[in-house]
């Protein structure tokens, strides 16, 4: 190929680099606060899957459980005991003290997987087992922590002591605790991960299902202005259940960790006591209260640091996700937009929505600066002042070993980070809360959908008659305000309109007048109106749009598509190919392209044709079904349709004159003194 009208490269003379940058902040100011996901409806959401509002108390009540089961000293002493206990047995003391727990255990997990395979279905009593295991593994990963801050004392006065048979039992004692730190840590994660693609499974059921039930889909994007409703169930889903998970479990692991390590702290820290100014102070558990007092201050000053990222966030999914999607359409459009030679139009449309995509990169690289200098210094600062705040006391009272010391500074570390929780993990908490937004408005937005549907006064009903009835049909078509509300304006008024089985009508009217809205009504497609209409209930109907639809599948299940390819013998496919003159296809069969990008216009329509020879179908409604195709060619199609379906009850929307041969009745639409358009029968 020589010539080559589209200069996309040698026309951008400034690199991307060099744009200015958008100004967003009328984006993050119209959304409020108030507008995202509060805590509550994020919790009854996740509950849902636990089994709904009783999930609440349920998770509460398992929570403290387990709490109880990890902060209790009398199961600790029972473990400790038992330990011992096994250490002295041997034979079938042995077997009891162990054998039969492993026994048990493995039981209970060989039940749990026989009862998930034959009862897939019980859904929420495998959500709980499974949350029931990780928090349990949760407990276990505290205790061992706690395990390791008793442990440092021990090692360390070992080393200063300069007791080498300690220091080696130490080491002993270090390498047990961490092969189970790391097992437990590891399958707590694994678990984690399987609890978390179970319920976005289930979530992307429903929404997926609701989303194209009712066909949904399609009134959307003409109801409501929900931004890339795809991109909401196929990433949003996924960001929510994994952040969600990370944060309950993170949470808990926070909570009970709290807890020990202000318990080991309040029982190692000890009072400070000074004289200033000729006062005696005493502080009572000092270092604890250090702990605290810092972890609370550097929470509030990094959670207001970090308040603007929520925002930013919710945009940066939005920004990215149109970006995206001008790419998907050049996809799509690839032709269109090639013969037009609007690469350089496309392109720079790409660079404006990547400006965008960048101005908002850059807020939150300044925010996030802010928030890093923040959560840095402070994490930096807690290096040293658990050290300074120790040194007084270790200076002051010999009796202090080292392995007080590094006891104390890993349980400071410890309980700092537990109360250090919410800060590390703000960023988190706000893309939560940014992801379920976004959920929770497409799913408002699907019951609004079908709210305004069930509120349509244009009623269409499925009777026995046969034939179809239009009667006092007003049809609006839908419009949006400056403001994003939807509004309708008239279209076609007062249809009355009868169909009667084996007619064939052709309806005709200027571009725009509403040939093709009427039929979305038929098909009941179309709730903006008023008035009654009669569908048959018995008989197949099928509608044939202007551009019809083919999966990328082999042409074969194009051909069948909704219904399965096997429901029609390769003979059956051959033959249908052949009477819509595409005879060159029937090698294709088994092929899998993108049939609605590689075919020409007119082989897309005869292709259409070929699947209303294959369904046979009682009531056909052709919406400018053959306009691509050549006189002769479409006179072909219509001779074998009617020849070979005699009593079709058939609707043709056309602008061809020479169809009318091919019909019995004709309704015209024109143009009405109000605006709109009505509608004229007359028989041909
Ligand atoms: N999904 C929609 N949302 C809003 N307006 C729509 C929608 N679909 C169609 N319209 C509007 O309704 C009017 C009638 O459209 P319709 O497709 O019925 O026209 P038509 O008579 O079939 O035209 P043509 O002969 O050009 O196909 C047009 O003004 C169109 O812009």
């Amino acid at each position: 190929m020589t010539i080559s009208t589209s200069n996309v490269s040698q026309k951008q003379e400034l690199s991307w680099e060099q744009d200015g940058l958008p100004d967003l902040s009328a984006d993050e100011r119209a959304i409020g606060y108030r507008d995202l996901a509060t805590y509550s409806s994020i919790f009854s959401f996740s509950a849902r899957y636990w089994g709904g509002l009783w999930a609440l108390i349920g998770s509460v009540v398992l929570i403290a459980f387990f709490a109880f089961l990890t902060t209790s000293e009398q199961v600790e002493e029972r473990f400790m005991k038992w330990m011992e206990r096994v250490q002295q047995s041997s034979g079938q003391d042995l077997f009891l003290l162990v054998g039969l727990p492993v026994s048990i255990a493995s039981f209970s997990v060989l039940f749990y997987r026989w009862h998930s395979k034959k009862h897939p279905e019980a859904r929420v009593v495998r959500a709980w087992i499974l949350s029931a295991f990780t928090l349990f593994l949760a407990s276990v990963s505290v205790k061992l922590n706690v395990a390791f801050a008793l442990w440092s004392k021990s090692f360390y006065d070992a080393i200063q002591n300069r007791n080498e048979p300690e220091f080696w039992i130490q080491t002993g004692v270090f390498t047990v605790l961490a092969v189970f730190w790391v097992l437990v840590g590891t399958y707590r994660q694994f678990f984690q991960q399987l609890l978390q693609i179970r319920w976005r499974t289930w979530l992307t059921q429903i929404f997926s299902t609701q989303y194209f039930d009712k066909s949904r889909f399609y009134y959307l994007s003409q109801q409501s202005k929900q931004e890339n409703p795809d991109q909401r169930i196929a990433e949003d889903l996924d960001k929510f259940t994994e952040l969600a998970i990370y944060l309950y479990f993170g949470a808990y692991i926070a909570i009970t960790s709290l807890y020990e390590f202000s318990k080991l702290m309040i029982e190692i820290s000890g009072d400070l006591a000074f004289t200033r100014f000729g006062i005696d102070v005493i502080i009572p558990d000092y270092l604890f209260w250090t702990a605290v007092v810092y972890a609370i201050f550097g929470s509030i000053f990094i959670s207001f640091v970090g308040r603007r990222l929520i925002k930013v966030e919710v945009l940066r999914q939005r920004y990215n996700a149109f970006f995206r999607y001008h790419l998907i359409r050049a996809r799509e459009y690839a032709e269109g937009i090639t013969f037009l030679r609007g690469e350089l139009n496309h392109n720079n449309e790409s660079r404006r929505l990547f400006g965008i995509v960048r101005s908002n990169w850059n807020t939150r690289m300044w925010a996030l600066k802010f928030l890093g200098f923040s959560s840095l210094s402070y994490n930096q600062a807690s290096v040293i002042v658990p050290i300074l705040l120790m040194a007084p006391k270790y200076f002051a009272d010999k009796a202090m070993t080292w392995g007080n010391f590094m006891q104390i500074l890993r349980t400071f570390g410890e309980l700092r980070e537990s109360l250090s929780w919410f800060i590390d993990q703000y960023q988190n908490i706000a893309e939560l809360r940014g992801t379920a937004t976004r959920l929770f408005t497409l799913e408002k937005g699907m019951l609004e959908v079908d709210a305004f549907n069930e509120r349509s006064p244009l009623i269409v009903t499925p009777n026995n008659v046969g034939g179809i009835a239009l009667g006092h049909v007003s049809l609006n078509r839908p419009q949006f305000d400056d403001f994003g509300v939807m509004h309708e304006q008239p279209q076609v008024l007062g249809i009355d309109w009868q169909i009667s089985q084996g007619q064939r009508w052709l309806v005709t009217g200027a571009s725009g007048s509403g040939k093709s809205t009427i039929l979305r009504a038929v098909a009941a497609l179309w709730p903006y109106g008023k008035g009654h209409i009669d569908v048959p209930s018995k008989g197949k109907i099928q509608f044939l749009p202007q551009r019809p639809y083919f999966p990328i599948a082999s042409l074969r299940e194009a051909l069948a598509y909704p219904a399965p390819a096997d429901m029609y013998q390769d003979a059956a496919y051959e033959t249908v190919l052949e009477m819509c003159q595409l005879s060159h296809l029937k090698t294709r069969l088994s092929e899998e392209n993108t049939w609605g990008q590689v075919l020409s216009g007119g082989e897309q329509q005869r292709l259409a044709f070929a699947r209303v020879f294959l369904q046979r179908p009682d009531y056909l409604f052709l919406d400018e079904a053959t306009a691509s195709l050549d006189i002769e060619n479409e006179k072909t199609l219509y001779a074998t349709l009617l020849e070979f379906l005699p009593n079709i009850t058939l609707v043709s929307v056309s602008h061809h004159e020479q169809l009318k041969t091919y019909h019995t009745h004709a309704l015209h639409l024109s143009a009405d003194a109000l605006g709109g358009f009505k509608a004229k029968t007359q028989t041909i």
